[in-house]
């Protein structure tokens, strides 16, 4: 890939410098008839005709080379980035979640879509400008030295006259410009939590201090970018005009002097000319994309940082072979911490046999999700170990992993395309026929079938049209259809209709049936029947056992119990 872009690159570079000859030669010509033809009032037809069919055929020769050249830059700039885009997506599957804790969504998002983009600007206008206009400098000079060495001598002079004004420029634009995307930015981030936040914004009546707080924004966002026109006005083309007017009056005034002593031709008089205003093209350009340039730098630098972040998912030994039969858990003396200070979990012991089911309980806060994100290798830890069927669950293949484990959690998340589609997720091994067993037998056929389309009914905008207790049934026909040998499920805990909720709960009975099941359970009732449950507090476990076991003990669970089956006497009343 890389040989075919220096490839591709090294041929654009070769047309750019084509077309820069050709820019230069076409004066020369011009110069040339009218020495020869204009000025002496030549009646030679034939020779007048062939120069100036000559002169045009350059023009359409190099329009043409610069159309191809425009066009092999852009391909290579789309190609370079399109492939850098590919590569960022693909590390981001391989970051783990303290990756996704630290880094919010909307710089990710922004990486992949707006900075790279900016680096196709960069390579699109900007570096294509910047190697034509480097061509042409050195051409132009080189020419004028060819054709008069004093007066190429004096030109000189605009050069850095030209780099100070470019100087000047990219100091006071890039800030200004940096502003004005910033507040850009920080617009987009406020429309977004506006449009994701509308029904709390409207309950408690925060549109006018929402809009006030736009509006400031847009206002400094509207100041930083006209104060950019303001000095672009100035800068890109007054400026430079005005430059390359001191350029043509150098050239007149010298050649008028120099027509005294010596015969100066028209010809000569106009390819000067000619050339100091091709001189501030290419200069004038530079400074227009200037800003690009830099925001491409900022780009590309805010882009491998984030490609060097290390945080990436846990290792596993990818080549064992080993599998999982039995399905045995066990944690054994596991203390983890997430910053490396507080420790979230201690000394976390229990065995989950076989089949069995272990119910995870406890107030908010007290590790619960903790021991599932471990569970799922979805956090690196150090203390302690889960084994499954005895092997360290680090010395498993992760293809291993998670064809034998299943997980279902709290926010069942669905995917754009149909019902089938969200059940199979693009496993083309699963048949049909196991997909409708897989509904069956969580009993999602029922609201399935309601759907004229049935299985081939669309999901859109994640399942919105769908009830959360419908969704969670979704995911469990998810799971349940790879066959699991080991489950990890985190309760909902939104509200659910009684009739679906019914659902669910004969739903979770019957995908826990055979399976090792990790289960956190928000509502006690439905992990009565579980072989031991285990109570957290502050991340220790200070209770085990069976339901009645631990209702006999009189501790959390027992208080806990009460509660909620108080809460749940005064809701059904
Ligand atoms: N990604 C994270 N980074 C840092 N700290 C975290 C992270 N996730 C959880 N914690 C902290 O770890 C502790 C245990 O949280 P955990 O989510 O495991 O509790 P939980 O029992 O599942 O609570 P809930 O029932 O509210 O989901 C809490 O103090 C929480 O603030």
């Amino acid at each position: 890939m890389l040989a075919l872009i220096k490839k591709s690159l090294a041929l654009t570079l070769i047309l750019t410098l084509i077309v820069t000859i050709g820019n230069l030669t076409t004066p020369l010509l011009i110069k040339y008839i009218l020495d020869h033809f204009i000025q002496v009032k030549s009646t030679d037809t034939a020779a007048f005709t062939l120069w100036t069919s000559l002169t045009f055929a350059t023009f359409v020769v190099t329009s043409l080379i610069w159309y191809v050249e425009q066009l092999r830059f852009q391909q290579t700039a789309f190609t370079i980035v399109k492939d850098l885009r590919l590569a960022l997506f693909t590390d981001l599957q391989r970051k783990g979640m303290r990756f996704y804790d630290k880094v919010p969504s909307g710089s990710i998002v922004s990486r992949l879509t707006n900075d790279t983009e900016a680096i196709t600007d960069m390579f699109v206008s900007v570096l294509s400008t910047a190697v034509s206009a480097v061509f042409t400098l050195i051409g132009i000079y080189i020419t004028m030295f060819f054709l008069n060495v004093k007066l190429a001598l004096i030109c000189l002079v605009l050069l850095p006259i030209s780099i100070w004004i470019i100087y000047l420029y990219q100091r006071y634009s890039t800030a200004f410009y940096q502003q004005a995307r910033e507040k850009l930015s920080e617009m987009n981030a406020k429309l977004a939590e506006s449009i994701s936040g509308m029904p709390i914004i409207q309950q408690f009546s925060q549109e006018k201090r929402l809009q006030d707080e736009f509006s400031e924004t847009n206002e400094a966002y509207f100041t930083a970018s006209f104060r950019n026109t303001k000095l672009n006005g100035l800068l890109l083309g007054p400026a430079i005009q005005l430059l390359s007017g001191i350029g043509i009056a150098i050239v007149l005034f010298y050649f008028g002097w120099a027509s005294l002593s010596t015969s100066i031709t028209v010809g000569l008089v106009f390819v000067f000319i000619n050339y100091i205003q091709q001189l501030f093209n290419p200069i004038q350009q530079i400074m227009e994309r200037l800003a690009f340039f830099q925001q491409a730098v900022v780009a590309a630098s805010r882009i491998f940082k984030m490609m060097d972040d290390t945080e990436y998912v846990p290792a596993q030994v990818e080549t064992a072979t080993q599998q999982i039969k039995a399905g045995q858990v066990e944690f054994k003396n596991v203390s983890f911490s997430y910053d490396g200070q507080q420790d979230v979990l201690s000394n976390i012991s229990f065995i989950a046999r076989p089949g069995e089911t272990v119910a995870l309980v406890g107030h908010t806060g007290s590790g619960k999700s903790s021991i599932i994100n471990l569970m799922m290798r979805f956090y690196e830890f150090e203390r302690g170990d889960i084994l499954i069927d005895g092997e360290s669950i680090k010395t498993y293949a992760t293809a291993e992993l998670r064809a034998k484990m299943g997980l279902v959690l709290q926010d069942s998340f669905l995917y754009y395309g149909t019902i089938a589609d969200n059940i199979r997720l693009k496993n083309e091994a699963i048949t049909d026929a196991q997909i409708r067993a897989a509904a069956e037998f969580v009993q999602a056929d029922r609201f399935i079938e309601t759907f004229a389309n049935g299985y081939d009914h669309r999901v859109v905008e994640r399942g919105a049209a769908f009830s959360q207790g419908q969704k969670q049934l979704l995911s469990f026909a998810r799971t349940i259809v790879t066959n699991p040998k080991i489950l990890v499920l985190d309760e909902a805990t939104a509200s659910i209709d009684t009739e679906t909720e019914q659902l669910i709960q004969e739903g979770l009975v019957r995908i826990r049936q055979g399976r090792t099941t990790l289960a956190i359970a928000h509502r006690l009732s439905t992990i009565r029947d579980a072989e031991q449950i285990l109570v957290l507090d502050h991340g220790q476990i200070v209770e085990r056992g069976t339901h009645d076991e631990l209702i006999a003990q009189r501790g959390i669970y027992f208080s806990m119990y009460e509660l909620q089956s108080k809460g749940e006497a005064i809701t059904d009343r």
